[in-house]
């Protein structure tokens, strides 16, 4: 039976325990309602925002359709303006889950649907040196059908990635690769491996990175949400390692000859180790891994919490190059000396590197780079073996100086554009609303674009299961997305959002950083994060889910009195991309010289800025980069209410940067927006 609840009805009766929703969905067997017939009290007389309506008008909306299954519902009238009916508007069939599958009970019978099952590339050892022959299956499942193969792989708005300044922090100045991937030096089945997976251009930050850990070289990388910075580690490091796994890595056993149960386990020795914060990220970049180890000997794995703890084991057992994994697990791991070593480590990759320096990580990141030895300050092995890679889009000042000190002194930091930025490529849009109102504008929201992946963040589980029901009762398909659904459930909302079965997803923060899905052409922001928790890095990575490697998206956040707090950030953010700031925030505007004479801070939070303004930073192309200039810098919060007079912004008034000027040193303005009407006009729905 698939269902869920309008869970307005059921508020009173829920139960006082710390069972989750879903569970209580199983339990509410009374509550449930028709899927076939949702209820749906939308005014007809509907009126759309008006920026949203002329985007619909303007763009063709072939992408978005694609973004969904062919057969959108079996629904002739889809896309029909007036219909009331989400599926009358090509939004496909809402399908309930059956919770009791996904419940943990009966989650070994679902194990093939574990993330961590999925095939990789293995071969007879005896038979093959360091590469083996092709599996065309194999080769499908991975990188799709050839015919398929790079389209879309990059959108029309590639340039705005190409055109940020690459600056680099270190004693060595690294020099970049050339544009193309033969400049990378890869190995010839590495580079089979990035055709197929449809990467032509090398992107900024993969110049630099691959020319870096090519020189041996511990790396701090910071660079846009959606730049390739996966691949900027992935890539080199594995490159790095063909041609010496057989020397470096672990035995294991013969693929060829091995039989479940009886052929037995081997100690996982990994050669690279990735650290990311969310299971989702961890299965992600584990399907990137598995794309370029391809007809290698590298064997990739992962390693991930809620997931069944002996199926993971079982497949490190199998002999694991390249482990992939959450901290928790990790940690777990690593305390149980018969199941995995750090000791054959080389590389350590810290993705999402400031989320993960943050306090609540304190404890697992210790015992992650101390590699489970007894001594605090290197992995349990020869010092000196070990590079260390960090990688964010955002990255505070303060945690990366907290960085540093896991790096070797001769580290190189390489940023593009300025640290914690966003770009022009999401059009972000802001709506002033009261809290009663979320849910009318959110239907409002959705309705302004044609049926497209879409994912709303909210800043609770709680608020993620009602808006879940609230949509899910009104006909959307939809999912949501919480740390306190179970593995399999997650799993499945993700697989929903990929197919297009379920192309709306509701979120908390778990799905703010690293998520890649193509074509999420929509992020609702229906909950501001606040300035206290997640503040402007988490907005820059929520509204990163879509416009990713050269697409074009929109972000659209609902803004309550409660989010003031982060208002001059947020204004800051939309000036800095050329976008129209809305009435309701102009308050928070710069006035007079200011405007003409903005300048933006080097961090994504104007509090690290250095007083004196002046660092080591050197331009790509040896300009010599800004440096920040004068001392202005942007101000406090205001304290104000919407609605009053902020006034206290401490706008920049110095030599600073014009807007919409195009010749700035140290920051580059890829197209002189002339208005919401110009970015609306770029957008290529
Ligand atoms: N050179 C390339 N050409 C084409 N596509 C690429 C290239 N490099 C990476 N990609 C693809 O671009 C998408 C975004 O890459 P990735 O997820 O690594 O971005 P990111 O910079 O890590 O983003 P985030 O900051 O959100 O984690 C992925 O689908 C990836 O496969």
């Amino acid at each position: 039976m698939h269902s869920k609840v309008i869970l307005a009805s059921i508020e009173h009766s829920l139960p006082l325990d710390n069972t989750t929703t879903s569970q209580r969905y199983v339990g509410a067997a009374s509550l449930r309602v028709t899927i076939g017939s949702p209820s749906r009290v939308i005014p007809s007389s509907f009126s759309r925002i008006p920026i949203f309506e002329r985007m619909i008008d303007t763009f063709s909306v072939a992408d978005i359709k694609s973004a969904l299954p062919k057969d959108p519902g079996g629904h002739e009238a889809a896309n029909s303006p007036d219909a009331t009916d989400p599926a009358q508007k090509g939004w496909v069939k809402p399908e309930g889950y059956n919770y009791d599958e996904f419940g943990q009970e009966n989650a070994r019978n679902f194990a093939l649907g574990f993330a961590h099952n999925a095939k990789s590339y293995q071969f007879n050892i005896e038979e093959y040196g360091d590469v083996g022959p092709e599996v065309p299956e194999l080769e499908e499942e991975l990188f799709g059908p050839p015919e398929l193969r790079g389209l879309d792989a990059m959108g029309q708005a590639y340039e705005t990635i190409e055109k940020f300044e690459v600056r680099q922090r270190g004693d060595t100045r690294i020099v970049p690769i050339g544009k193309t991937f033969e400049d990378a030096g890869l190995h010839p089945i590495m580079l089979r491996n990035v055709e197929m997976a449809g990467f032509r251009v090398v992107t900024p930050i993969q110049r630099f990175t691959f020319a870096a850990i090519q020189e041996g070289f511990d790396v701090v990388a910071i660079a846009q949400t959606g730049s390739g910075k996966t691949a900027a580690y992935l890539l080199p490091i594995l490159n790095k390692l063909m041609g010496k796994a057989k020397k470096l890595a672990a035995p294991r056993p013969n693929p060829a000859t091995f039989i479940p149960g009886v052929t037995p386990r081997v100690l996982a020795e990994p050669l690279v180790v990735v650290v990311c914060p969310s299971r989702e990220l961890a299965v992600q970049i584990f399907n990137e891994a598995r794309k370029f180890c391809y007809r290698t000997m590298l064997r990739p794995c992962v390693a991930y919490g809620g997931g069944p703890l002996r199926e993971q084991i079982d497949q490190l057992g199998k002999g694991c190059d390249i482990l992939i994994a959450s901290p928790g697990r990790l940690c777990d791991f690593i305390g149980r000396h018969d199941i995995l070593t750090l000791r054959r480590l080389r590389y350590l990759v810290i993705d999402e590197a400031d989320e993960m320096l943050h306090d609540d990580w304190n404890e697992e990141l210790e015992t992650i780079m101390r590699g489970g030895g007894k001594s605090s300050a290197a992995i349990d092995q020869d010092e000196g073996n070990v590079r260390y890679m960090l990688f964010s889009a955002t990255f505070p000042k303060a945690l990366r100086d907290l960085a540093r000190t896991h790096l070797a002194e001769s580290h190189v930091e390489i940023s593009v554009g300025r640290i914690g930025s966003t770009h022009s490529n999401i059009l972000q849009k802001f709506i002033e609303v009261r809290p009663e109102e979320k849910e009318e504008q959110l239907i409002k929201a959705i309705e302004s674009l044609d049926p497209c992946r879409t994912i709303i963040f909210v800043n609770s589980k709680r608020s993620a299961d009602e808006v879940d029901a609230f949509l899910f009762n009104k006909g959307y398909p939809c999912a949501s997305m919480h740390a306190d659904r179970t593995q399999l459930e997650r799993e499945a909302a993700m697989r929903g959002l990929r197919s297009g079965k379920t192309p709306i997803i509701i979120a908390t923060g778990v799905m703010a950083r690293g998520i890649d899905v193509q074509n999420i052409q929509h992020v609702i922001n229906y909950d501001l994060p606040s300035l206290d928790y997640g503040g402007i890095e988490e907005y820059v990575h929520r509204i990163g889910r879509t416009a990713r490697m050269g697409h074009r998206g929109l972000a659209t956040s609902f803004c309550t009195e409660r989010d003031e707090p982060m208002a001059t950030r947020l204004v800051r953010l939309l000036l800095e991309n050329k976008q129209e700031v809305p009435e309701f925030l102009q308050m928070y505007m710069p006035e007079g010289e200011d405007l003409l004479h903005l300048k933006w801070e080097e961090e994504s939070n104007p509090d690290d800025r250095p007083a004196d303004a002046q660092d080591s930073w050197g331009g790509n192309g040896g300009d010599g980069g800004d440096g920040g200039g004068g001392g202005d810098t942007w101000g406090g919060d205001g304290g104000g209410s919407w609605g009053a007079n902020g006034g206290d912004d401490a706008w920049g008034s110095g030599a600073g940067h014009a807007t919409g000027g195009d010749d700035q040193k140290g920051w580059d303005t890829p197209h002189t927006w002339g208005g919401i009407e110009d970015c609306m006009q770029s957008m290529d729905f």
